[in-house]
């Protein structure tokens, strides 16, 4: 089977920051910024409890000046406080979201150029979750808690210095009975999250994927009766989904085990501090500090438990989107090879001819899945500018060969080789310029024909449509649109039948006008006037290219000069001699 990378539901989600390094390299000077303000708040915030204390045992001192000067100290940070938050929000938010952003337009690159072999080998929804969904949610956590979580993250760190500052004896009170059972209760939430949000977030991707699927296929399942069939599996996957969710949830219980332990804190501090001040161990302040910075300790933590929980299901939508960037990533620095013959130019000159490439499979064999070839051995050569049809009974491989023809797949063995270059080695622009295919069932997208025809390379305009419609003979059929070339063609283009897709596909190649064409015709039944109209088109395209047609109607088999016969995935017309000339 051909090389294809599978995505993993469930991908490792160890180092998945030093794997994002690379994407997040680029903006490293606006993060460090933007993290470096964050800390400066916090350190402001943390100041306050302690100046506090100082204010208080001024006023026990009597001291009026000290009490005013700590007064004012406080006001100057909680104000300096507000401001470098504020700065630091601004600044992080911008920062992650450019990160994001280059995330979101390097996985559209990456799918727009992987090879449609992975894009078959997937489920839809599951691209469209990582593609939409996940990356929508990395956004929303770079915004609303990733400046929390640093922010709290520095708060523990700074508090924690500010405490053990002020008494040692507390410091220890507070170290023994707090964090042994933090720590196990953070230690438990992590690895009962770990197994819980992987697993919610493939269930998601499950239910999006048989969504997506169940919404394409609409019509064949309301003409099979299926539905019902497709709305049970809907039904297992989303009960799937909600099994995981609540396990998710179970998993978030276990933060609210912090609230005990807390309350008996608080309590063995309540204590000890009254008994060291009642000794003379420390001063009022320090008390007064110390209850301050540990009951902001307690909250910092529980918000800290929060953020970290959704900075855990964060990693998890990460690791699924680097999955499928690894995935699609392509070798850049591979050269492209370009075809030993240079593209004619086929313009006012006239004919071409001899500088068409010529088209040669060579020992071609190809397998959707491992040990069922659908291909075997093929080897044949079309000569330049030659005109012959490809046929065979249904699921004789036909289509598949076609797709390897024009280079959409790539061969598990032998090669694909145009003027002697092999295909794969072609650079994909030059290779949908020079060999365009027009499948059975050509691909809409939802609007008008003049927005379809504008997805042509090389950016047409609409005196291109018109010429081309002209060269066709289909200004007619075009003008007989409702609207004309501005005519809605409705969602995917469902307003038009099989046979009219595929005009609009004859449009396209007229466009671009490539040296080979290969044509797989529509095996919908074709009204009389639209497959006239289609081998109208074609035999006018016909000229000075090299022509390919998988052909299915009679009529136009009898009119072709040669024809290769496919059975079973091998070819059994083709002649002896027959090799990559
Ligand atoms: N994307 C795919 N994944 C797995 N198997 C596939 C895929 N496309 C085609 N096949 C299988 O490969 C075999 C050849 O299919 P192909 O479409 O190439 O035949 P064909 O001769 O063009 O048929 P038809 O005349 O009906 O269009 C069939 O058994 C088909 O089920």
């Amino acid at each position: 089977m051909a090389d294809v990378r599978m995505l993993s539901e469930e991908p490792d989600q160890r180092r998945v920051l030093r794997r994002a390094w690379p994407y997040l390299r680029p903006h490293r000077a606006g993060i460090a910024g933007a993290v470096a303000v964050n800390l400066l708040s916090t350190l402001a915030l943390t100041l306050v409890p302690v100046l506090i204390g100082r204010a208080v045992d001024r006023l026990l001192d009597h001291d009026r000046t000290g009490l005013l000067v700590a007064a004012g100290a406080v006001l100057g940070l909680v104000i300096a406080r507000m401001v470098l938050l504020r700065a630091s929000e601004v600044l992080l938010t911008r920062a992650g979201e450019r990160v994001v952003h280059r995330l979101r337009d390097l996985v559209v690159e990456r799918l727009g150029g992987t090879p449609l072999r992975f894009l078959e080998a997937h489920r839809g929804g599951d691209l469209l979750q990582r593609t939409t969904v996940e990356i929508a949610e990395l956004a929303t956590f770079v915004r609303g808690q990733l400046p929390d979580l640093i922010s709290l993250g520095g708060y523990l760190v700074f508090t924690t210095v500010v405490l053990l500052t002020s008494s040692w004896q507390l410091s220890a009170l507070l170290l023994v009975v707090f964090a042994p059972p933090m720590w196990l209760l953070a230690r438990t939430f992590r690895r009962a999250a770990q197994r819980a949000y992987p697993a919610e977030a493939a269930a998601q991707a499950t239910v999006a994927a048989t969504f997506a699927e169940s919404l394409q296929a609409r019509e064949q399942l309301q003409l099979d009766g299926a539905t019902g069939t497709w709305l049970a599996r809907l039904r297992g996957d989303a009960e799937r989904y909600h099994t995981t969710a609540r396990g998710a949830q179970r998993a978030a219980t276990w933060i609210d085990g912090t609230w005990i332990v807390q309350g008996l804190t608080s309590a063995a501090l309540l204590v000890g501090g009254g008994l060291l001040a009642g000794a003379d161990l420390v001063t009022v302040g320090v008390v007064v500090t110390f209850v301050l910075a540990s009951r902001d300790l307690f909250s910092s933590v529980d918000d800290f438990t929060l953020v970290a929980g959704e900075l855990l299901e964060s990693r998890v939508g990460l690791a699924r989107l680097l999955d499928l960037l690894d995935a699609t990533s392509t070798d850049e620095a591979a050269p492209a090879a370009v075809l030993t013959t240079a593209a004619p130019d086929r313009g006012a000159a006239g004919p071409a001819g001899t500088d068409l490439p010529g088209l040669c499979a060579d020992a071609v064999t190809y397998a959707y899945r491992d040990g069922q070839p659908v291909l075997q051995d093929i080897t044949v050569h079309f000569g330049p500018g030659e005109h012959a049809g490809i046929v065979g009974e249904t699921g004789s491989g036909k289509t598949t060969f076609a797709k390897l023809l024009c280079g959409l797949y790539r061969p598990d063995t032998g090669t694909v080789r145009a003027s002697g270059t092999d295909l794969a080695a072609l650079d994909p622009a030059e290779l949908r310029r020079r060999l365009v295919l027009i499948p059975q069932q050509v691909h809409l997208i939802g609007g008008t024909l003049a927005d379809n025809l504008a997805l042509t390379p090389g950016r047409p305009s609409r005196d291109d449509y018109a010429r081309a419609a002209e060269r066709l003979g289909l200004t007619g059929w075009v003008a007989g649109l409702p609207g004309g070339v501005d005519a809605e063609l409705g969602s995917r283009g469902e307003r038009l039948s099989a046979g009219e897709r595929q005009l609009v596909g004859l449009l396209r190649a007229a466009m671009i006008d490539p040296e080979v064409l290969i044509l797989d015709e529509a095996t919908a039944d074709l009204d009389p006037e639209t497959a006239h109209r289609i081998e109208a088109a074609m035999a006018r395209l016909r000229e000075d290219r090299t022509v390919l047609v998988i052909a299915h109607r009679q009529t136009t088999i009898d009119r072709l000069p040669r024809v290769v016969r496919l059975h079973a995935g091998r070819l059994t017309t083709s002649a002896p001699e027959e090799s990559c000339r």
